[in-house]
């Protein structure tokens, strides 16, 4: 089986990454944006919305946008960054050594740079520098590790975060373990930060539950547009909402990077 393979998702170019046990992903260029993810059984476990813009016009509407080097409207620049509105590289791709010798995981990664930029973002962020973004699948697991590099001479600051869209049977039916003292149910709407959280949270969902694992990450964001606010979204059906929540680890606060060094910060999913 190869491990990797062209696609197309929309109108925009994809590679699909397969693992020897049928794990999947597939990441479009345009924003190295993880569109699909189905663990070894065949079971998907992101929301993509059926309305989404899939043609490079606009940031796609589910999967997990790469948000740098903006939080939001945190900033002058694009709301969320200038990385999920960017066409990436593919740089590598491979199969991992599993633990009895054979094929385990597969990957890709890719790669964006100032060239990639449109000239508009290029402009409001003048520094060099390389972001990478690296995708394994394989059984139950999803890892995406995410690097800055600054390659410039002086020192930059930065947002990030993985604003993963998880599929969900029923958003209120859904808690997440670990922000709180008390499972966190998913208000209609519901939008709020949390600094400084535990690196491992658990997602329950009907008969399904997430682990999820963040280091470097600092903080992880919640969101769900609720009935109302998911009506005024152009790229959302106005039922989509029940079908989704947003947990984004993330760096909120601008981290500032000296010139020459990098920063990684990893995201690992278990779906059981
Ligand atoms: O519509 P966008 O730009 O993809 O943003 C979606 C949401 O992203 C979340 O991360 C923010 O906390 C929300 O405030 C925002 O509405």
């Amino acid at each position: 089986m190869n491990t990797i393979a062209l696609a197309a998702f929309g109108q925009l170019p994809a590679v699909q990454v397969s693992a020897a046990d049928g794990a999947q992903a597939v990441i479009t260029l345009y924003g190295a944006h993880l569109v699909s993810w189905q663990s070894a059984g065949g079971a998907e476990h992101l929301f993509c919305s059926a309305k989404s813009a899939l043609d490079g016009s606009r940031a796609i509407r589910g999967g997990v946008p790469v948000v740098f080097p903006q939080f939001n409207e945190r900033g002058r620049g694009l709301r969320h960054g200038f990385a999920r509105v960017s066409d990436w590289a593919l740089v590598d791709s491979g199969t991992e050594v599993g633990k009895d010798g054979e094929a385990g995981a597969a990957f890709a990664v890719f790669a964006l740079e100032p060239h990639d930029l449109p000239p508009a973002a290029a402009q409001a962020w003048p520094h060099d520098f390389l972001l990478q973004l690296r995708v394994t699948v394989g059984g139950d697991k999803l890892a995406m590790a995410f690097e800055v590099h600054n390659r410039g001479a002086a020192p930059f600051a930065f947002s990030c975060a993985l604003h993963t869209y998880h599929l969900v049977d029923q958003v209120c039916d859904a808690r997440i373990d670990g922000l709180r003292d008390a499972a966190l149910a998913i208000g209609d709407p519901l939008d709020e930060i949390f600094f400084g959280v535990q690196p491992r949270l658990t997602l329950r969902a009907g008969a399904a539950t997430l682990v999820l694992e963040q280091d470097g990450f600092t903080d992880a964001v919640v969101w769900n547009p609720g009935a109302a606010n998911a009506a005024a979204l152009v790229d959302l059906e106005d039922d989509e909402y029940q079908r989704f929540v947003c947990i984004e680890p993330a760096v909120i606060e601008p981290l500032t990077l000296q010139a020459g060094q990098q920063w990684r910060g990893n995201y690992r999913i278990t779906a059981g």
